[in-house]
């Protein structure tokens, strides 16, 4: 199995990026595990307090889990990948059965951030959107398909996401293997992601 860790701040097109690679790969060969999914169960706290919770802290994510799966994945068993809401900021209790592909590619703020996890990677690449390209991207799908409005977007980039990045994120360029330039859609760098992918499955 060859795992593929992609990373990159908020909005950078992380989602995108990976779509475009997927496109024109057979299904069954490709798998796709989201970091999103793994934010942590927090049922035990209200709406209101769960509103307060920093997203952009590692804290928030339950890498046991994320590293429990990704090595199951790699030992041939399939996984159970819960769902999240961004709407109720929570799991929402379903889960996606995530069988092993010959490819998995694993994309999320926070992934590098993580020793064990950066270690399973086999090529690791980050995603790189200017900030102020980042947060106009982020507004707009926020409001959009996440149930929010403008004041909680840029309440929440001022208070915790701009100042995460810079301490978590932006840092981990260190590891990356491939850097993707995507202030524009960059068909060049997708091209050259799906070849190495194409190889693999030979
Ligand atoms: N290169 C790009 N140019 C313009 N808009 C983009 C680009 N890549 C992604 N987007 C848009 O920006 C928004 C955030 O992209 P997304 O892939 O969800 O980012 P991420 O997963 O990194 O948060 C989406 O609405 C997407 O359509
Ligand atoms: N309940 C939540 C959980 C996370 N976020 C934000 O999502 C961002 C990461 O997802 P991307 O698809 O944008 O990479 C992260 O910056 C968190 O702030 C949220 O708003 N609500």
């Amino acid at each position: 199995m060859l795992i593929i860790g992609l990373t990159g701040g908020t909005g950078c097109g992380k989602t995108t990026v990976v779509n475009q690679i997927l496109n024109e790969l057979p299904d069954a060969e490709v798998g796709i595990i989201s970091q999103d999914s793994y934010y942590s169960d927090t049922s035990h706290l209200s709406y209101d307090e769960r509103k307060l919770i920093n997203f952009d802290h590692p804290k928030s994510i339950d890498f046991d889990l994320l590293v429990k799966h990704l090595k199951q994945l790699k030992e041939g068993k399939p996984i159970e990948q819960p769902v999240y809401s961004f709407v109720k900021h929570n799991r929402t209790g379903d889960t996606i059965l995530t069988h092993p592909r010959k490819v998995m590619i694993v994309e999320g703020i926070l992934i590098f951030t993580h020793p064990d996890i950066r270690d399973l990677f086999d090529i690791k690449i980050f995603v790189h959107a200017d900030s102020d390209e980042r947060l106009i991207r982020r507004l707009k799908r926020d409001i959009a398909e996440r149930g929010r409005d403008m004041d909680e977007v840029l309440n929440r980039y001022l208070t915790t996401l701009k100042p995460m990045h810079q301490q978590f994120i932006e840092p981990m360029k260190e590891y990356a293997d491939i850097i993707i330039p995507n202030n524009k859609f960059n068909t060049v760098a997708i091209n050259i992601v799906r070849t190495i992918i194409n190889e693999k499955l030979l």
